[in-house]
């Protein structure tokens, strides 16, 4: 596993920030449904979203891929004789794209085995095999290695989910429950954490023609017999690899974010209510925006919301004056890697003072980081967040396995570099 050492530097320049994951999942997806051509543009072909590419591939689309568009022939008309008779998933190491495509792919009777790489067989599965049971859905998987194997369709149902495990498995229902044959409904079981990834689901389903009624995020109703509708879109920016620039700022660099749309419904765009509440200004001009530091002060974070930026956004209460606190951070344990862990042995090596708790993060703000090796747990935002943190450490950090960053964001180490971040030996 290649290592990247990195020797303190400030960033300076201007970022084009890479198009939203989360996005692009759900535009591939619905264009994919949907009978006839959608562009979709604005595509990074990261390792998930290569991933999902070949999940709607193994099911019937054909996607054209440009260098930075898809051209996507939803073909995947889901009669009877479009039926494969046994498809493989390969969902390399992404929980999206394997919470997704489960239910997507029983919308007719199906036989589908879902492969996968790192942490994805250990993420819970449960709600999904819950619903197997009751609808006498065959499965067989593998303890902690996704092997799993499934056949038979899913049915119209009013269907239980608890809403703090993981909202991808809400996503993945009400992409698949509108071309069932009947109406369904979802109630949420327990309150509803990442609900900014259930509003950007419920947003492309409305733009691809799908209604679904939404009362108060407690109840969806999800009439049957639905169709999906052809439409081109641009993917936007995604907040969640913004956030590594937004605290770069705070912590000093001048970095300014191209094309980030403020308006966004994401959740990660909660970075910059943090950084505001730390003492941060956003700055926005016709360019872009971005943050500059007034002296960053402790403060409290919820991670119920928007768990994907809280590596770095801890980062950043590290250094902060007084004390900080990470509350309702409990599924960051169920991520690439134990989020919540890692996050506190890696700061703590750079001599941050931060103590774990079971679902929680206290950090008491140290006045500066020192450097040396540390882990990115195989994890793209632990080792993206590493990154930033050497911008302000004494002395070079050492990262293991840089490659990790391409599940998310291939060209960061190129970014990284072009911002100025000085890489001992080139980002070979
Ligand atoms: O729906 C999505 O695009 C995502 C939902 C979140 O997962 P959980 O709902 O499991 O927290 C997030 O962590 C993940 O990176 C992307
Ligand atoms: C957790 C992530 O993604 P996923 O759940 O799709 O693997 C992530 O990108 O940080």
């Amino acid at each position: 596993m290649s290592q990247i050492k990195l020797i303190p530097t400030k960033l300076k320049g201007k970022v084009s920030v890479p198009p939203s994951k989360s996005l692009a999942h759900r535009a591939i997806i619905a264009a994919s449904l949907a009978k006839g051509i959608s562009r979709i543009d604005h595509i990074e072909y990261s390792q998930d979203i290569k991933a999902t590419i070949g999940a709607m591939e193994a099911l019937g689309t054909i996607i054209e891929q440009h260098e930075d568009y898809l051209i996507i022939n939803g073909n995947y008309t889901f009669t009877k004789n479009n039926t494969m008779p046994g498809v493989q998933i390969d969902c390399e190491e992404s929980g999206s794209t394997l919470r997704f495509m489960v239910p997507i792919s029983l919308v007719k009777e199906n036989k589908v085995r879902f492969i996968g790489r790192g942490q994805l067989g250990k993420r819970p599965l449960d709600t999904y095999y819950e619903i197997f049971e009751r609808q006498d859905i065959g499965y067989l998987y593998r303890e902690n290695v996704l092997d799993l194997n499934v056949v038979g369709e899913l049915k119209p149902d009013l269907y239980r989910i608890p809403g703090n495990i993981s909202s991808q498995f809400i996503t993945g229902l009400l992409f698949a429950l509108p071309l069932l044959s009947f109406d369904s409904i979802i109630e949420i079981t327990t309150p509803l954490e990442s609900k900014g990834y259930i509003d950007l689901t419920l947003q492309v389903l409305k733009l691809y023609g799908i209604e679904v009624v939404n009362h108060e995020y407690k109840q969806f109703i999800i009439r049957g017999r639905q169709e999906y509708k052809a439409r081109d879109y641009r993917v936007e920016s995604d907040f969640s690899q913004a956030a590594f620039y937004l605290v770069a700022g705070a912590l000093g660099n001048d970095v300014t974010l191209l094309d980030l749309n403020l308006d966004s419904l994401q959740g990660d765009k909660a970075t910059i209510d943090f950084l505001k509440q730390m003492n941060c200004e956003i700055i926005e001009n016709d360019e872009g925006i971005k943050v500059v530091s007034h002296g960053l002060k402790a403060t409290t974070v919820d991670a119920s919301q928007c768990p994907d930026v809280i590596p770095v956004v801890s980062l950043a209460l590290a250094l902060a004056s007084g004390h900080s606190e990470v509350i309702n951070a409990g599924r960051l344990r169920i991520k690439e890697c134990d989020r919540l862990q890692a996050t506190v042995e890696e700061l703590n090596k750079l001599k941050a003072q931060a103590v774990e708790h079971e679902s929680s993060m206290e950090l008491e703000g140290v006045g500066t980081l020192i450097g040396g090796n540390v882990s990115s747990h195989d994890d793209h935002r632990m080792a993206m967040m590493l990154a930033i943190a050497s911008t302000v450490c004494k002395e070079p950090i050492i990262i293991d396995n840089k490659g990790c960053v391409k599940k998310s964001y291939p060209s960061f180490w190129k970014d990284f570099e072009m911002l100025g971040g000085k890489i001992d030996g080139g980002n070979l």
